[in-house]
């Protein structure tokens, strides 16, 4: 059985139609890359799926239970995490007290041991303050912070903007350790050469529409279809 299954979702902002019946599946354990230009709707499902936006029609699983009519808050306490494009580390307070804060909102939250033996860095900033981290560190607290949740599926909105290629390097890693721990997740990625390369499975949107699924190896042997809906960023 899939951990979320996507049947035939339309989301609107408003009058305008984003996506247009899109269907996805993601197993347990898998990395998969949403892929796609700017404007192409990632981020629209992205939210759609973690019950920050309501589909008009279509349906949405997670483990099996439909989730498309419930709120965001609710999703999250069933184990679905996403990590915004923003991040949101809170700034005055340390990476300490930002991973408590979200420890208080989890059912069974994991312990800091762990995560600070996945994120050695962080251990090291553990009583810095949020502002004064690097945007590589404050990916790593946001990333932490749906590990404390223990979350099972985790949906990340561009983790890699703006980094440093070691920073990513080494977030790549963690993600697919992240998997090998049995945690599923979803990444949205314009660096698509890290995103192929941590995932196994990838979909293509384009204007709303999704034009490709299927294993990353695939994608990378239909050299015309990159082009066609990635260009430069191929
Ligand atoms: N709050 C909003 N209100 C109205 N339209 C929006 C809103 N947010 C996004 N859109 C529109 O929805 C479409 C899809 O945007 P979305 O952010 O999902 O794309 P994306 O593929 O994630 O691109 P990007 O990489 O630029 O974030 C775009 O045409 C965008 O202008």
């Amino acid at each position: 059985m899939s951990l979320l299954e996507v049947d035939r979702i339309n989301t609107f902002y408003g009058d305008s139609h984003i996506l247009f019946d899109v269907s996805l599946n993601v197993r347990e354990n898998e990395v998969v890359a949403l892929l796609g230009r700017n404007g192409a709707g990632k981020s629209t499902l992205l939210k759609t799926i973690a019950g920050a936006l309501s589909p008009k029609s279509g349906a949405i699983a997670f483990n099996g239970t439909p989730t498309q009519h419930l709120p965001a808050h609710q999703i999250a306490r069933l184990g679905l995490q996403l990590v915004p494009e923003e991040r949101r580390v809170i700034g005055g307070i340390t990476v300490h007290e930002n991973l408590q804060l979200a420890a208080m909102t989890a059912r069974k939250p994991l312990s800091y041991a762990e995560i600070y033996r996945t994120f050695p860095r962080l251990d090291e900033r553990r009583n810095n303050k949020g502002r004064e981290l690097s945007g590589g560190e404050q990916q790593m607290v946001a990333i932490a912070r749906a590990m404390i949740r223990d979350a099972r599926l985790i949906l990340l909105d561009e983790p890699f903007e703006g980094l440093a290629p070691l920073i990513v390097r080494d977030l790549m890693k963690v993600c697919q350790d992240l998997a090998r721990q049995g945690r599923t997740i979803v990444v949205v990625e314009q660096n698509v050469a890290a995103a192929l390369a941590m995932a196994s499975r990838c979909y293509l949107l384009n204007t709303g529409h999704v034009v490709f699924g299927g294993s990353t190896a695939e994608l990378q042997q239909k050299p015309e279809i990159m082009n066609r809906y990635l260009g430069a960023a191929a």
